[in-house]
Parts: C-alpha cells; sequence; structure tokens
C-alpha cells in the first residue's frame, strides 16, 4: 500500500545549524534540502552525531536557532506545538496517571468527544483493556503505544519518532513496528522516524534519508519500491535491505546497528 499523495507538507531548504561550543563550532547541520509530503513515511538513519536528532528536533519547533528555511504547511516553524507530535526513544508518561490520563493529558475526559476518541486511540494502538492501567505495570512496548496515542490524539501534521523503538528488545521491536505501520495506514499521519536500525529503516521507510557526520548532511535519499506490510525474510526485502546497506558502508563514522532483526 502506498498512502503518499505527492502534497508537500515539510519544506527544508538548505538548512544549516551550528552549534558554539567551548571547543569549537560543530556543523551539526549542513545544506539540508528535503521536502517530506503529506502521508509520507520517512526514516533516517545514520551514525552517532550525523545530526538525526539535531534534525527531528528542529522540526519539532524545539530548536528554532537555525539557518534557512523549514516550513510545515507554507508556514516558519517557530516552536513546539501539537500539530508536530514528538515521540522520544523513553516513552515519557506521568507516573500517577493511568493509560487514559497520558494520553488525555490536560484534555479532559470528562468531555465525551474527548473520551471517545481516546478510547478510540485506544483501540487503534491495541491496548483495550489497560486503561486503567498506570506507567509501572505497562511493558516498554505498552508504554511507548500510550505515548504514540497521546501524540495522535492531538492530529499531528507530522509524527516525528526519535529511536522510538530503540530501547525495546529486539522481539518487541519487531512487533512495534508492525504496530507503528497499521497506525500509519489507519490514520495517514506523516512520519519522520530516526533509527540506527538498517532493518527498521527499510521494514518501514517508503523513503530512507542517508545522513553521515562532520558535518552532519544527507548522503543520499533512497527510495524503497516495496508494497507493505514487507516481508522480511523476502528476496525483495533483502534485495532492498543490501541496496541501502551499499549506500551505508560509503558512510563514514561510528558503526550502526546491521541487524537487529529476530
Ligand atoms: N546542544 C548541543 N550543544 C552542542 N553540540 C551539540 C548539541 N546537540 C548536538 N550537538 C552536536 O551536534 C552534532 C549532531 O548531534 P545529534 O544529536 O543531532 O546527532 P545524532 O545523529 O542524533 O546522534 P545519535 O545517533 O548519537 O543520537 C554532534 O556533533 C553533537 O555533538
Amino acid at each position: 500500500m502506498n498512502n503518499t499523495k505527492s502534497e508537500p507538507l515539510l519544506l527544508i531548504n538548505d538548512l544549516n545549524k551550528i552549534f558554539e561550543t567551548p571547543g569549537g563550532r560543530v556543523e551539526a547541520l549542513k545544506n539540508i534540502t528535503l521536502t517530506v509530503n503529506k502521508g509520507e513515511l520517512l526514516t533516517i538513519i545514520g551514525p552517532s552525531g550525523c545530526g538525526k536528532s539535531t534534525l527531528l528536533k528542529i522540526v519539532a519547533g524545539l530548536d528554532t536557532g537555525y539557518a534557512g528555511p523549514v516550513l510545515l504547511n507554507g508556514k516558519a516553524i517557530s516552536g513546539p506545538g501539537v500539530d508536530k507530535g514528538v515521540i522520544f526513544q523513553e516513552p515519557r508518561l506521568f507516573p500517577w496517571m493511568n493509560v487514559l490520563q497520558n494520553i488525555a493529558g490536560n484534555l479532559s475526559l470528562r468531555d465525551s468527544g474527548v473520551r471517545d476518541r481516546v478510547h478510540g486511540l485506544v483501540e487503534l494502538v491495541k491496548l483495550r483493556g489497560f486503561e486503567k492501567a498506570y506507567p509501572r505495570e505497562l511493558s516498554g512496548g505498552m508504554a511507548q503505544r500510550v505515548a504514540i496515542a497521546r501524540a495522535l490524539l492531538r492530529n499531528p501534521e507530522v509524527l516525528l519518532l526519535d529511536e522510538p523503538f530503540g530501547a525495546l528488545d529486539a522481539f518487541t521491536r519487531v512487533h512495534m513496528q508492525e504496530a507503528l505501520l497499521e497506525i500509519w495506514e489507519k490514520n495517514k499521519t506523516t512520519m519522520l522516524l530516526v533509527t540506527h536500525d538498517i532493518d527498521e529503516a527499510v521494514f518501514l521507510g517508503q523513503r530512507v534519508v542517508i545522513m553521515e557526520p562532520r558535518p552532519g548532511h544527507i548522503r543520499s535519499i533512497l527510495p524503497v519500491k516495496l508494497t507493505y506490510p514487507r516481508e522480511r525474510s523476502g528476496t525483495a526485502f533483502q534485495d532492498w535491505r543490501r541496496t541501502i546497506m551499499n549506500e551505508f558502508e560509503k558512510v563514514e563514522g561510528p558503526a550502526v546497528d546491521f541487524g537487529s532483526h529476530i
């Protein structure tokens, strides 16, 4: 399935980001140009320090000190907001709130509209039966699904996922990748997902952005011309994995995870 409309949502044009540090200037991002279409699922991969998180933070509006236009729906991103959902490696749930309350956040569950939508999201992320559970009672994968539901409740234009499954064991990670694809196919939310895992990048991405460090820049953007669901053990998947891997082997920098699949 390919639910991408060729309508641009995110336009990044010659983005440059420099950190001034006591040790000198760090060119975290250099000449980043990227267009992401509405409904697209894009994965970003690269060795440590190539600027993946910095790029995501800028799109999230969490870092506004950069040069070069970054436009969401034609408007410059000027700060964080509910139109940009962010998922980090750790789910960042409130320990004193149950699943429903964590998803609702500052929205009142007494509002029947909110309640209905929260319950719909509980279904979507497959947490029925755990509505009243507290974060300490959830597995890592379940907690991450709560975080995704919480972001989706706000109807974000784009969901930004920074190594969302990096802290999970390989088995749970594979399940979460499948769950995320299901959510994406049902909800059609545009997603940018940063990962260290080539398998994950190829399994999820319609396009894979390969970044390189010092300075952080895009080395290449490769389409993965495979329909969903993708069969990891299939020849076509392995061929695409090899194509991305071949490109990746040219990247300089610390090693990445070449295979966390089970
Ligand atoms: N707040 C900061 N102050 C100074 N330098 C920073 C800051 N944040 C990031 N950097 C530097 O910018 C570069 C890119 O960092 P970034 O965290 O975006 O990389 P990354 O690709 O996400 O790495 P990782 O995969 O390890 O998370 C690195 O050299 C890093 O040291």
